[in-house]
């Protein structure tokens, strides 16, 4: 099996913030062995000091991947650290926003195989969603490895090319933190209209993960389950109205916030 070779050879992750940590919590618990990974980072977390991996300790010789979960800005410091493994035996797997393959290419030596791929925060809980895209080094053996890795934590998808990262992860990579604001809006309207801050949350936070659910299972588009809650002259048409505005509603926003979080991936890239 795939995964068996990442069991033998070791996986370090670089950095193991709050994404490195969601990724490692999914293998964990799917089975990779603590003593099979390798964590360089100057700040651990306590639940990371706690999960039995090999911790600022030294590296393995040939590790199968090297994981590149540090920020884009902190990547000319942390990444030279490990240039000795580019050149071919070990796989660049990078979830850095904006880092180009070119940049990697340019650090690790033109020979290396390098992964970009875009995960979320749901893979903590196994519902992540992860791009991948490779350069011309990277084989379908790679590409095979990185997606077995990636799909221990939720579904992936492979993109025709690293033109659409930047665009994936303003919708997908970025894309939790809109829901989870959604969650925050919905409460702050509830207590305008006079509900307890308490109680306003918890039916936000219960709507947003059910209604999450519900589009997960059911085999219905998303068009016809919001058309199922809309009654003709009711509630959640008069508050359609104000949503699907052409010109102020949700779309026209979120219109604004993807490209807002794309260009900016294409700034970090630069
Ligand atoms: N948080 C998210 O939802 C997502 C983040 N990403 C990407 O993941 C990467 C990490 O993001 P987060 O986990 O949110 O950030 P974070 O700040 O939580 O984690 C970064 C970690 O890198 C460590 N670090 C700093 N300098 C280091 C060095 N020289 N060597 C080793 N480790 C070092 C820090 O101590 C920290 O634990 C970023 O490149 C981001 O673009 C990608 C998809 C989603
Ligand atoms: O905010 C960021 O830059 C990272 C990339 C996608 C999610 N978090």
């Amino acid at each position: 099996m795939v995964l068996d070779q990442v069991k033998a050879r070791g996986l370090v992750l670089l950095g193991c913030g709050k994404m490195g940590s969601a990724m490692l919590q999914g293998w964990l618990a799917q089975g990779l062995p603590a003593a099979s990974v390798w964590v360089n980072d100057p700040h651990p977390s306590d639940w990371l000091a706690a999960q039995g991996v090999h911790l600022n300790a030294a590296l393995p010789d040939a590790p199968a991947i090297v994981l590149i979960a540090v920020k884009p800005q902190m990547m000319a410091a942390a990444l030279p650290t490990l240039a000795g493994y580019g050149g071919g035996a070990t796989l660049f797997l990078s979830i850095a926003a904006g880092t180009t393959i070119a940049t990697y290419e340019q650090m690790l030596g033109t020979g290396t195989p390098v992964i970009r791929a875009m995960p979320n925060t749901p893979a903590a809980v196994g519902r992540g969603m992860t791009a991948i895209t490779g350069n011309a080094l990277a084989t379908s053996a790679h590409l095979e490895l990185a997606e077995a890795l990636l799909a221990a934590v939720g579904q992936v998808v492979r993109l025709e090319g690293e033109h659409q990262m930047d665009a994936v992860t303003a919708v997908s990579g970025s894309g939790p933190a809109y829901v989870f604001h959604l969650i925050e809006a919905l409460a702050a309207a509830g207590e305008a209209e006079g509900l307890s801050g308490p109680l306003a949350m918890q039916l936000a936070r219960a709507t947003v993960t059910g209604a999450g659910e519900l589009a997960h299972r059911a085999p219905e588009s998303a068009s016809q389950l919001r058309i199922n809650v809309t009654s003709p002259g009711g509630t959640t048409a008069a508050a359609l109205a104000v949503l699907m505005d052409a010109d102020t509603g949700l779309t026209a926003l979120l219109r604004r916030a993807v490209k807002a979080a794309a260009d900016r991936g294409r700034e970090l890239g630069k």
